[in-house]
């Protein structure tokens, strides 16, 4: 949508050629008529209010840019308050302002971990303190020393009975709190993870709420040493957040601020697990895992709508007549590069909205006592935060890469939504090290059922998405009947050959791991082979869980046939990408794999003039996009020429520095003896 501007449509002609009802497509891709409605209002709301304007956020020292971020956040606070706004319309605010703050850790970690390992008692004690931001709270939990490794953090927490108090300390330089957003200036509290010792001895990581900051004048409290760890990757982009480090001096805190929903430390002294079981804290994790998904779904979509509509608007080359040049868009190559993105943008959306559904399966289960589910959830949610975020950091840079030598000026958008997003990769566990977890269930699951083909038909079936593996015997076998190009349209054959695929890799795997000397050996030996295995089952769920979309009815005329087409896309291109994997296990013939690229480049020739409407369904707004490439109305070059000027180097004509460096150099009369 545009917001503004009323400039010709460049791009009218493009949108004339959509075969679909756009309108039907931003309700199928927002969930909802209602969720549409929302976000359009808050996207709006946003773009014509000059407090959020961010067009030069990237020419900001970084000082100007923290405290942009503290005047927007507050901002963004009062206008909730002011328009008493629901809880899904402040979470959209907060989204369009788009602006890396310690809000997104307040509400994101702070609030949650409270909500999730607190006592019911200390809830009521902090959350309302919390939702009226009169305290600002962070999570800190990685330390200089250690991240992925949580059970090798090194800040303790010592339990002094004659005080009735912890006393939080950091023993070494490399058990310094490092990284956790909203520490480094903003916050008051934070939850803060440590080593709990009592009686002399160390019962492994809890978290605790502590004051860091003094509630009138946000001087550190005594003991506590507090900074910003420096600037990061890009302009702008990151570097709006005040990343921190921390570090304790024998620092006491009152015994009722350990976390002590799971497990307790009494008057006494004594370490004491509750009869709360340790896997409610799952539910937190899928849903914080959740919430990462539908960032990587709109961070996407963003980067492809950009290159979607710069591409439809740049021209290279022309016919061999001198005629008109062609739209970059035109071109096979580009087409073959950016419409797996697109259809990537919907799988990722369609698969985060199951997984919204998940978390409250799980919650309902959780409620019920019954935990059996649990692994499963956990590992398909870590699996999934892993493969699309990462697909989505090397689908940024594609995009950019697709926009030539213009994607790469700031003005683009794209050089600061990859800085921003990359360290999705890391943060909330690291891709690799998640993987790593999602293979040791595959294995498990594998080796359980490699003992147990024979009597799988009765007996224990694996549940959820590795459903599929029950079918072993059946996937270690068959062969794709696939004959023509088109029969790779059918959903049942693309999603039989991504089934045995994934389980024959896996199986595969957990043989091989049996023919070590010992099973730790063999997981570290293959674990390379096992990250592919966990790939092939993460992929297996995205486009079973698209297929599953178009199972549903989508209303408005069109809307589903280009989704069907999307999710063929999205399935043939990994499988043409990964075609060493269906080739070697079996699963396809060579002529088969060359079948399914035959159809993805008639599938790219039947989305081109639905293209940019395919992107225009997302709704977004220019303010939100960011981008000159990526203006609704395509009048890119004005554009680019107008942001130009707005460069701080502009300033003056002639630059600083040319009477010092400039000048002298040109007006030299050396006599170069050697000339
Ligand atoms: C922008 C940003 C924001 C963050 N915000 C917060 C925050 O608010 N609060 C907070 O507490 N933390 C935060 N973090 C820290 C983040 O959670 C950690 O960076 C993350 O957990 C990874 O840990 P690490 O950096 O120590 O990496 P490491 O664990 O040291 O990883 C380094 C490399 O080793 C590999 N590796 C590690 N273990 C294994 C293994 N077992 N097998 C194979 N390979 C392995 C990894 O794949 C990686 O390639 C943030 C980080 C970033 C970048």
């Amino acid at each position: 949508m545009a917001d503004g501007g009323g400039e010709p449509d460049q791009l009218a002609g493009e949108r004339a050629t959509a075969q679909f009802d756009v309108d039907g497509m931003k309700v199928a891709w927002a969930g909802s008529r209602h969720a549409v409605e929302v976000a359009d209002r808050m996207a709006r709301l946003v773009a014509s209010d000059p407090v959020f304007r961010k067009d030069t956020r990237t020419m900001l020292s970084r000082k100007e840019l923290f405290k942009d971020t503290l005047k927007k956040a507050a901002h963004a606070w009062k206008r909730i308050v002011e328009l008493r706004l629901t809880e899904e319309e402040a979470n959209l605010l907060r989204l369009y302002v788009d602006q890396p703050g310690y809000v997104d850790l307040h509400w994101g970690m702070f609030v949650p971990a409270i909500k999730g390992q607190g006592t019911e008692e200390q809830q009521k004690k902090w959350l309302p303190m919390a939702y009226k931001f009169q305290i600002i709270g962070c999570y800190a939990q990685t330390e200089l020393g250690h991240g992925s490794n949580v059970q090798g953090l090194e800040t303790t927490a010592t339990f002094d009975p004659s005080a009735d108090e912890f006393v939080m300390h950091s023993p070494t330089l490399t058990s310094s709190k490092w990284w956790p957003g909203g520490l480094g200036k903003a916050s008051t509290h934070a939850v803060v993870y440590a080593r709990l010792i009592t009686e002399g001895k160390d019962y492994g990581i809890h978290g605790f709420i502590v004051q860091l900051r003094s509630l009138d004048d946000h001087s550190p409290l005594p003991g506590v040493t507090l900074g910003d760890i420096g600037g990061k990757f890009g302009s702008g982009a990151y570097n709006s957040m005040d990343n921190g480090v921390l570090r304790f001096d024998h620092v006491r805190i009152p015994r009722d601020q350990m976390l002590m929903r799971l497990s307790q430390v009494t008057r006494e002294g004594k370490y004491v697990h509750s009869d709360v079981p340790k896997q409610l804290l799952y539910g937190t994790m899928v849903y914080v895992r959740q919430t990462i998904v539908a960032d990587a779904s709109k961070a996407l979509s963003r980067a492809v709508c950009i290159a979607v509509r710069y591409s439809a608007i740049r021209k290279q080359f022309g016919s061999q007549d001198g005629g008109p040049e062609t739209q970059v868009l035109n071109y096979k190559t580009q087409q073959s590069r950016l419409f797996p993105l697109l259809a990537s943008a919907y799988a990722y959306r369609f698969v985060g909205q199951w997984l919204k559904w998940l978390y409250t399966d799980v919650t309902q289960k959780l409620e019920a006592k019954d935990y059996s589910t649990l692994p499963e959830a956990h590992a398909c949610t870590a699996g999934l935060k892993s493969v699309t975020t990462s697909a989505t950091a090397d689908a940024i840079e594609e995009c950019r890469k697709l926009c030539g030598g213009h994607g790469y000026l700031n003005s683009s958008g794209l050089p600061e939504l990859f800085a921003v997003y990359v360290p999705a990769c890391t943060y909330e566990g690291d891709n690799v090290v998640l993987l790593l977890q999602v293979s040791v269930v595959l294995h498990l699951v594998a080796r359980f059922l490699m003992k147990t083909v024979a009597q799988v038909a009765t007996g224990k079936q694996p549940v959820g998405t590795i459903a599929y593996m029950g079918n072993i015997q059946h996937l270690m076998q068959c062969k794709s009947a696939v004959n023509t190009a088109e029969d790779w349209l059918n959903p049942a054959a693309i999603k039989e050959v991504f089934e045995a695929r994934a389980l024959r890799m896996a199986v595969n795997c957990a043989q091989n791991i049996s023919k070590a000397p010992s099973q730790e050996e063999g997981f570290s030996e293959l674990s390379p082979d096992l990250l592919e295995a966990a790939v092939a089952h993460v992929q297996l769920i995205i486009v079973t869980k698209f297929i599953e979309k178009l199972q549903e009815d989508i209303p408005g005329p069109g809307v589903k046939e280009q989704l069907q087409k999307l999710c063929s896309i999205y399935a043939l291109h990994l499988l043409h990408k990964h075609l060493g994997d269906f080739l070697s296990t079996g699963c396809i013939t060579a002529r088969q794999g060359a079948l399914a690229n035959e159809l993805l480049g008639k599938l790219y020739a039947q989305v081109r003039p639905n293209a940019v409407a395919l992107v225009d369904a997302f709704d977004y707004t220019d303010h939100y996009l960011g981008s000159v490439l990526g203006r609704y109305d395509g009048d890119v070059y004005p554009a680019l020429y107008e942001e130009a000027w707005k460069d701080p180097l502009n300033e003056t004509v002639v630059p600083d520095g040319y009477q010092e460096h400039l000048r002298p150099l040109l007006k030299q009369q050396l006599k170069l003896s050697r000339l």
